[in-house]
């Protein structure tokens, strides 16, 4: 039997299991099998899948991230904040700023370490990328940014804005965000419908002033989850180029799990991420 040591982390609620492969180097199944195991919460951990913290060649450290349906997703907001704090408070990195490797390319993590360690991480989330067939999405022209375009879901009209953080967000501005039916949308959008070829988490968005808005998320390969680091970057990104909020503002996402801290900043056209990061508990998986 194989004991694999893990830690338990979330943001903002979005938990998920994380196995330190730069210290842990024994053999384990494909990582898409384990991350259904772990995450299974009758014969499992219980999370919202797997991450694992790896050696990179090119950066600090390096992340994948699978959901808990086992799909490997490129990118993780939540997760990076959480990949942050475990580097910095094992050992793994040594200064306070450095930088992690994702499939979809490489950010910067700033980590504010407190005595009783790191609590709050802000990352660079680089460009948003806005060109459809980037996103990808499919339908009209390839280059093309996808704002408020009209879709028909079960039946009714919904104005959809595409954006990508290194993985796919489908992003609906809506008036209330208590009236949207979630559990039906969610899933029709998010794995299998033709407008997005590769699924997309499904975001709703409440502007509530022009500092402030509310975002709810089906995640692909999760579902319902507590919060959506990737998603709030692309709420704020969706919401500003509607012409909702504007660029260079500090904007507070309100999440069911917790608040981030989002800016869309104009002169590099990066995203900036803040929030907390939090560790549950340690423990050994028996395999
Ligand atoms: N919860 C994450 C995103 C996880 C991956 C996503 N479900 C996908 O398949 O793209 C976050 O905090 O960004």
């Amino acid at each position: 039997m194989t004991r694999l040591p893990f830690t338990k982390m979330h943001g903002l609620g979005n938990n998920y299991i994380y196995v330190d492969r730069v210290t842990y180097t024994e053999p384990l199944p494909p990582y898409s099998e384990l991350a259904k195991k772990v995450s299974n919460q009758n014969t499992g951990i219980g999370s919202d899948g797997l991450i694992l913290i790896l050696p990179s060649e090119v950066a600090d450290v390096k992340m994948r991230i699978f959901n808990s349906d086992g799909s490997e997703a490129k990118n993780c907001g939540n997760g990076l904040r959480c990949v942050a704090k475990y580097a910095f408070e094992h050992g793994l990195v040594k200064e306070e700023h450095f930088s992690i490797e994702t499939i979809s390319g490489k950010v910067e993590a700033k980590v504010f370490p407190t005595d009783g360690g790191v609590d709050k991480v802000t990352i660079d989330m680089g460009e948003p990328i806005l060109e459809r067939e980037r996103i990808p999405m499919t339908g009209g022209k390839p280059v093309e940014t996808v704002i408020q375009e009209t879709h028909i879901i079960e039946g009714q009209a919904y104005q959809i804005t595409g954006v990508s953080m290194g993985n796919p967000h489908g992003i609906f501005l809506v008036e209330n965000i208590h009236n949207i039916p979630i559990n039906e949308i969610g899933p029709k959008l998010a794995d299998g419908h033709d407008l997005f070829p590769e699924g997309t988490n499904v975001g709703f968005v409440e502007v509530l002033s022009d500092s402030e808005l509310h975002y709810r998320v089906w995640e692909r390969g999760s579902g319902i989850t507590q919060a959506c680091g990737t998603g709030a970057c692309a709420a704020v990104v969706a919401s500003i180029l509607e012409g909702r909020l504007r660029k260079d503002e500090l904007i507070t996402v309100h999440l069911a799990g917790g608040d981030l801290q989002i800016e869309w900043d104009n002169a590099s056209n990066h995203v900036w991420m803040t929030g907390a990061a939090v560790t549950i508990c340690d423990g050994i998986f028996f395999l």
